[in-house]
């Protein structure tokens, strides 16, 4: 029988996402969701797409790899287990990829090393990632286990972008520089952009706007990224649902030195207790935009703070750029929330760039253009499929052959 099936895990840090998909024509068989691992709350949402039934489990899964159990038994109910001999290889998402993993790569020890000494650059991350993979491999120890690095699509970015203005020497020695994550989004979105746009990736220069409870912009200029907004960690950049992204180094110092914090401390509120979280007590998007239109003021100024630093970004990839053809916004938020898509292009009509009321209002699974017709640049929502992606990439390296 051939192999041409590809299972896909994104396990995040308090979830796993899922796909099963046939590579012959990219087709889902099987998708889900595990999410709230570790908390009593926990559910898999589990959806098999030859039949379109869907199936919930409500209660506590207690870590990753009960998480992964459960899933391989939903998918052996409806005959797509894992023991299926139709499967090539499991494909990983792995967030950090450091300097070395600049493709995707078969997972061997070597390769499980390397990205467990990552753990200190993405400890939301990795961590969940290593389980996802280990647990996988004792299901099915002679498949090829793919992984898919996050940081792989940004190692294009020039020294000029991916440097800190620090010592030369000590960043060398401590491998301290920007890396970018959400990789695996930004390269399909980018990509779609431009098909939406019906171009050539080559022809075409975009600001995508991943944002979900992470969040990241980058600027690619034709297929390549030139600058992201994540750096040497998840951390950097835009307001995240728990990160607060960009700020002055120094408030470490002051919040250790006289705010008497331990640095584990402060990592934890950087982490998981800033950004929409830490400014108004929510994180999910949903809920904020309920609370404004309620006139809840903590709410509209956390909004407000969001807003502000994503229309920074889009002006400073718009000047890296020089010149952009279009702005795509992708993942959760990007896709979901058209008061954020209208308020970050606010006010830039200088530079080319609107949103019309009523495509935005739209909602949909398909990408589409958001700006009007006489705007110089297109804005649009491109829905982003990293699980695609990454079984893509999984079936390109070990799927020859069949
Ligand atoms: N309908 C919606 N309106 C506004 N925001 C939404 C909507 N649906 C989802 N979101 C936002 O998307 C976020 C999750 O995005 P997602 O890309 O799935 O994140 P991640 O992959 O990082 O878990 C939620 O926290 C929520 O803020
Ligand atoms: C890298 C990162 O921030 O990923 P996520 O958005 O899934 O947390
Ligand atoms: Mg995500």
């Amino acid at each position: 029988m051939s192999q041409t099936r590809v299972l896909v895990l994104n396990s995040g840090s308090s979830s796993v996402k899922y796909q099963l998909l046939d590579m012959r024509d990219s087709s889902r068989l099987a998708m889900g969701l595990v999410e709230r691992i570790g908390e009593q709350t926990s559910r898999l949402r589990h959806t098999a797409l030859a039949t379109g039934d869907t199936r919930e489990q409500n209660g506590p899964i207690a870590d990753h790899q009960a998480a992964l159990k459960a899933v391989a038994e939903e998918l052996a109910k409806d005959g797509l287990g894992l023991d299926s001999p139709e499967l090539a290889a499991i494909g990983h998402r792995v967030v950090h990829g450091g300097m070395f993993f600049t493709e995707p790569t078969v997972i061997d020890d070597a390769v499980l090393t390397e990205i467990e000494r990552l753990i200190p650059v993405a400890p939301l991350h990795n961590p969940a990632n290593l389980t996802g993979i280990r647990t996988a491999m004792a299901l099915r120890p002679d498949l090829p286990q793919v992984a898919v690095f996050d940081t792989a699509f940004h190692t294009t970015m020039p020294e000029s972008a991916a440097r800190y203005a620090i010592d030369v020497k000590i960043a060398d020695r401590h491998r301290v520089r920007r890396y970018g994550f959400h990789g695996t989004s930004h390269a399909y979105v980018s990509r779609a952009t431009a098909k939406l746009l019906g171009k050539a990736p080559e022809e075409v220069n975009v600001i995508v706007l991943h944002l979900g409870n992470g969040a990241s912009a980058s600027a690619v200029r034709g297929g390549r990224c030139v600058d992201t907004s994540m750096g040497l960690t998840p951390l950097e950049g835009l307001v995240m649902g728990t990160r607060s992204g960009d700020l002055d180094p120094a408030v470490i110092f002051h919040l250790q030195r006289v705010g008497g914090m331990s640095m584990d401390e402060i990592d934890t509120l950087l982490n998981k207790r800033s950004g929409l979280f830490g400014l108004c007590g929510d994180n999910d998007m949903r809920e904020i935009r309920r609370r404004i239109d309620e006139g809840d003021e903590e709410a509209r100024l956390a909004f407000d703070i969001y807003i502000h630093r994503l229309k920074k970004y889009i002006g400073a990839y718009y000047a890296v750029l020089g010149r952009v053809d279009a702005i795509a916004f992708t993942a959760g938020v990007g896709e979901n929330a058209a008061p954020v898509r209208e308020a970050a292009v606010a006010g830039l009509e200088e530079l080319g760039l609107a949103v019309d009321g009523d495509l935005n209002a739209v909602r949909g699974d398909e990408p589409r253009l958001i700006s009007p017709a006489s705007a110089r640049v297109a804005v649009a929502v491109v829905p982003t499929d990293e699980e695609l992606e990454i079984a893509t990439q999984t079936y390109a390296l070990v799927g020859r052959g069949n």
